[in-house]
């Protein structure tokens, strides 16, 4: 058995692969050629931390694969990230497991990726250059999605908002920094970074008050929100407040996942619109450019697959090559 650690999937990870792997999972969901499983939350009483197990499996000669990821997150824990995965690839032929991943580097990047595919497809005007990106929340899935849409799109503005001002600041110099630019700007009022945003990323662990307010938003803007798991499970909050749902078309990644967990928007009165997948497929026509969209972000099982199979055939690769 191969255990793949994070060290080694940093030196495989490309965008360009995650972003391919990515939108094949999210295809698959709306062709029928991954399964529809649910996934599991189990919660250590009495605390906010929570285990999540995610079974998936993906046909596709490319990226198919028969994976389940495990992902225990702690918003408490300071020492360390809030979520740690671990992703473990089986066999098809023989049951029998094949390599073990670490997954926490993988779930940022193919939930980066989730959400590009989603602008690529539903913010049709984003290859505008003249157009500003916001970012709600500097923690690790918000750092994966700032390179992730630098890479991608032509923002002349990508604006970073945080809790706490310095992480935003440190993220923002190690961005312009690493890129030598002067794109990434920090932001210290929510409302001053959401308006006139073009598209918007929220990517924080939702509190009790929602973070983006309707009345800020720009016409046709189009939001990824990936901030799922509430302070409670069984007290869920969004980031984005009621009105922004009441007055957009949401689209998501898989209809069996947000039907088991995200009922609460259709009390809201949001128009649950389609599979991100049903819009690439052409079955569904996308936002009209003038309408609020929203990709609420629950992350699937199949992109781990996807993304298992991308990396353990790469790293399987190196091998033969190291050894011939
Ligand atoms: N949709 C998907 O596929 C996935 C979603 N997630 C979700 O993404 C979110 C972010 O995860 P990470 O970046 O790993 O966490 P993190 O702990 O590294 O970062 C979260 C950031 O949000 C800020 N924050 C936390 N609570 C807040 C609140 N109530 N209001 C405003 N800001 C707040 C913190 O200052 C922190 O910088 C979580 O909700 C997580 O469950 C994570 C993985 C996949
Ligand atoms: O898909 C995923 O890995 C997650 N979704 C919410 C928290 C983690």
């Amino acid at each position: 058995m191969i255990f793949i650690s994070e060290a080694e999937i940093a030196s495989l990870l490309t965008w360009e692969g995650t972003l391919k792997a990515t939108e094949a999972a999210l295809k698959a969901a709306s062709n029928g050629t991954s399964a529809k499983t649910q996934r599991l939350y189990t919660q250590i009483l009495n605390t906010p931390k929570w285990m999540i197990t995610m079974p998936g499996y993906l046909e596709d000669s490319k990226y198919g694969g028969w994976a389940c990821k495990t992902l225990t997150g702690n918003p408490q824990n300071v020492n360390g990230p809030t979520l740690n995965a671990n992703i473990m690839l089986f066999d098809e032929r023989s049951g029998a497991l094949k390599t073990v991943l670490s997954g926490t580097e993988i779930t940022n990047w193919r939930t980066a990726a989730a959400s590009a595919v989603a602008t690529k497809y539903l913010h049709s005007r984003v290859s505008n250059p003249e157009k500003v990106l916001s970012i709600f929340g500097c923690g690790e899935i918000g750092r994966a999605h700032a390179h992730c849409f630098y890479n991608s799109f032509e923002f002349i503005e990508i604006r970073l908002w945080n809790r706490t001002l310095q992480k935003a600041q440190k993220l923002a110099s190690e961005l312009n920094e690493k890129y030598n630019t002067t794109k990434f700007r920090v932001f210290e009022n929510k409302e001053a970074c959401a308006r006139d945003a073009d598209v918007i990323i929220t990517a924080t662990s939702p509190g009790k008050v929602p973070l983006i307010k309707y009345e800020w938003l720009k016409e046709g803007v189009h939001i990824n929100a990936t901030g799922v798991v509430g302070s409670s499970l069984s007290d869920k909050t969004f980031e984005l407040d009621r009105e922004i749902y009441k007055h957009s078309e949401v689209y998501v990644d898989n209809w069996p996942g947000a039907n088991a967990e995200l009922g609460e928007l259709t009390g809201f009165g949001a128009n649950m619109k389609a599979e991100v997948g049903e819009v690439i497929l052409g079955k569904i026509a996308g936002p009209d450019g003038k309408q609020i969209s929203v990709f609420q972000s629950l992350g699937m099982a199949s992109e781990d697959c996807a993304m298992a199979r991308l990396i353990y055939d790469l790293y399987m690769k190196k091998q033969q090559k190291n050894t011939h």
